[in-house]
Formats: C-alpha cells, sequence, structure tokens
C-alpha cells in the first residue's frame, strides 16, 4: 500500500454514508414536532397567566427561548440515543444513527441552541424562566435520556415531568412567579405522558425488546400496560376537570375536558379488551389529538369568560 493511501484522512460521515447534509437534517434532530406541541402549550400559559394578551416580546422571545432549549435536549437525546436509535425501524434513519451528522457536530449544535436559548431567556424574559427551562433541559437528555430510559420501566413516569414544564415556563415569563394555575397545566401533561407514550411502546415492543429498553410492555406484558393506560386516562380525566374546580375555567372547558377525556378512556378501554396493535397506534396518535384540543379549548373558555 502506498504511502499516500495511508496517510488519506478518514471519510466524514457524509462521505461515508454517501449522503448529502442539509438543514434538514439538522432540523430532525430537534424533533420539531414534539417541540411544536410543546410550544402550543407554553403559548397558551402566557396567554392564561393575565388577563388580556401579553407583550409581544414575551410572546415571541419567551417562546424562542423555550423552544431552542427543548430542541437542543432534543439534539442530545438523537446522540445519547445514537446506538439505540439504530437497532429500532421507527429511529434507524435519524441524521445521528445513519452517521450523516457526527456526534461531535451534533453536540456542538445542541451547545449552540442552549446557549442562544438561554441568553434570550436571561436578557429579555427573567432568570426564573431561564432556569427552569435548563432544568427541564437537563431532566429530559440527563435524567430521562441517559439514566431513566435504561434503568427503569416507570421512566417515562418520572421522565416525563421535564415535558410537562412548557406551560409552566410560558407562565413564569410571564409572570415571574410560579402559580398554582400553572401547576394544574404540569399536572395535566404529567398525567398525559404515560398513556401517550405506552400506547406507542405497546406498538413497537419488539423493537424496545430489541434495543434492550426497559419499556413496560417488554418488562411487564401488554395487559399490564394497558391496565395502567387506562388508570392513567382516567387520572387524567379527574385532573383536566381542576382548573373547573379551581374556578380557573369555565363550562365550555368543562364540557371539552370531559369530551376529550371520556374519548380517551374509551381508547384505553378498547385497548385493555382487545390487545391490538392498530387500536395501539390509534389511542398514540389521539393522545396528540387530546392534548392539542384540551390547550386549544382552555384558551377559548379563558377569552369568553375574560
Ligand atoms: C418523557 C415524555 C415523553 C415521551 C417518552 C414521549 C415519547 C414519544 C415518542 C417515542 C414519540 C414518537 C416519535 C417518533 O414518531 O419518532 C412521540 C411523538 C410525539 N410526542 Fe411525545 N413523548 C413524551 C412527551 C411529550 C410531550 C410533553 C409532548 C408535547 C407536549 C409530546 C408530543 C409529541 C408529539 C406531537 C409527537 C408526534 C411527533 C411526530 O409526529 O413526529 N410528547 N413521543
Ligand atoms: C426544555 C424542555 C421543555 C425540554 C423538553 C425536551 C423534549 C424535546 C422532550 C421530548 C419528550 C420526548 C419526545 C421523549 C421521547 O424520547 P425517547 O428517547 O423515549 O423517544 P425516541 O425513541 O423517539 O427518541
Amino acid at each position: 500500500m502506498s504511502e499516500s493511501v495511508k496517510t488519506l484522512p478518514a471519510p466524514s460521515p457524509v462521505e461515508a454514508t454517501g449522503q448529502t447534509l442539509s438543514w434538514r437534517d439538522f432540523l430532525e434532530l430537534t424533533k420539531p414536532r414534539v417541540v411544536a406541541l410543546m410550544i402550543l402549550t407554553s403559548v397558551i400559559g402566557m396567554l392564561l397567566a393575565m388577563p388580556g394578551v401579553p407583550d409581544w416580546t414575551v410572546l415571541v422571545l419567551g417562546n424562542l427561548g423555550i423552544a431552542l432549549l427543548a430542541g437542543a435536549a432534543a439534539v442530545v437525546n438523537h446522540v445519547v440515543d445514537q446506538k439505540v436509535d439504530t437497532v429500532m425501524a421507527r429511529t434507524r434513519k435519524r441524521p445521528v444513527a445513519t452517521g450523516r451528522i457526527a456526534p461531535m457536530d451534533a453536540l456542538i449544535f445542541a451547545a449552540t441552541l442552549a446557549a442562544v436559548g438561554m441568553l434570550v431567556l436571561m436578557l429579555w424574559i427573567n432568570h426564573l424562566t431561564a432556569w427552569l427551562t435548563l432544568a427541564s433541559l437537563v431532566g429530559y437528555a440527563g435524567v430521562y435520556t441517559l439514566f431513566l430510559k435504561r434503568a427503569t420501566p416507570q421512566n417515562i413516569v418520572i421522565g416525563g415531568l421535564a415535558g410537562a414544564m412548557p406551560p409552566l415556563l410560558g407562565w413564569t415569563a410571564v409572570t415571574g412567579q410560579i402559580e398554582g394555575h400553572a401547576l394544574l397545566l404540569v399536572l395535566i401533561i404529567f398525567a398525559w405522558t404515560p398513556p401517550h407514550f405506552w400506547a406507542l411502546a405497546i406498538h413497537r415492543k419488539e423493537e424496545y425488546a430489541k434495543a434492550g429498553i426497559p419499556m413496560l410492555p417488554v418488562t411487564h406484558g401488554n395487559s399490564y400496560t394497558e391496565l395502567h393506560i387506562l388508570l392513567y386516562t382516567l387520572m387524567l380525566l379527574a385532573v383536566s376537570l381542576l382548573p373547573f374546580v379551581t374556578g380557573m375555567s369555565g363550562g365550555i372547558y368543562l364540557i371539552g375536558a370531559l369530551i376529550l377525556g371520556l374519548r380517551f378512556v374509551h381508547y384505553a378501554i378498547r385497548l385493555l379488551k382487545g390487545d391490538d396493535r392498530r387500536v395501539a397506534l390509534n389511542t398514540f396518535k389521539y393522545s396528540i389529538t387530546y392534548l392539542m384540543t384540551l390547550f386549544v379549548v382552555i384558551l377559548v373558555d379563558h377569552f369568553v369568560f375574560f
């Protein structure tokens, strides 16, 4: 072998896969659809925090900062999960899993997003929101992804708290303080996360087993998971009534929460009866419609009553 061949630099991940790197790959790393729903909940947290509409700078810069930090957390998730993601069909085409983006480049991207996000929140919003958002990033990227996900089938119950934070972050961006009504919104998403995720985990059980991730259907079976999905949807139904019970929201919200919640319970009962992968996927999809609609309804109710 000639000297010149020996000293050739190692191919970059792009050369290695023969694919062109695009901004779409970087966008994909930030889990934009998940972050979009989070931002919907933080916008609504902002709009519920006070009568009237907050200053546009808080709306724009507050959500920008929160989105940047949430996106950064998602990028770190891709790096930490690089090996796991290559094993599962749902995730194996991800930019870091395929090698289209090198882990170090992804980490530099995450650090940049996080630094700009923290600056925006520190300079234009308030320190409380900045630190709470950073804590959510650490909760998802560090505590959940690095540790809990691999350690216990209760991973998403505890880790779900990080994803539930955006309405509180929106609220503190406007008021500068943590208040009970904002915590109710967090509690709703906290109770929603297990049925949201376990429905998908049933649908993808074999992949999680192959990847060695102890998700509840893998460790305890489908029936046990389906029972817990039902129990959490019942708890969610109860918790979702608290904004009405505490006087935060009115009749429109009550009716909306009941219809949406009972439908979720109906899905959970069908899942328990049928143990069907297709029902599991539909339950997962409905969970997203549920959360989006519930937050829109609470907002509509707020503006009708004020
Ligand atoms: C630790 C808590 C959570 C876990 C473990 C979890 C898990 C997942 C998983 C595995 C997916 C599938 C992603 C894919 O299709 O590749 C997903 C999708 C989704 N999640 Fe969650 N999730 C959590 C919290 C949240 C929260 C708090 C929100 C929003 C408020 C959210 C919104 C969504 C949305 C919108 C999708 C659909 C994304 C798409 O269509 O690509 N999730 N979730
Ligand atoms: C600052 C802030 C609000 C942070 C929240 C960050 C955030 C994007 C949370 C997302 C929750 C989520 C999609 C978990 C799935 O992870 P997974 O690893 O179980 O799923 P995967 O297999 O699809 O990667």
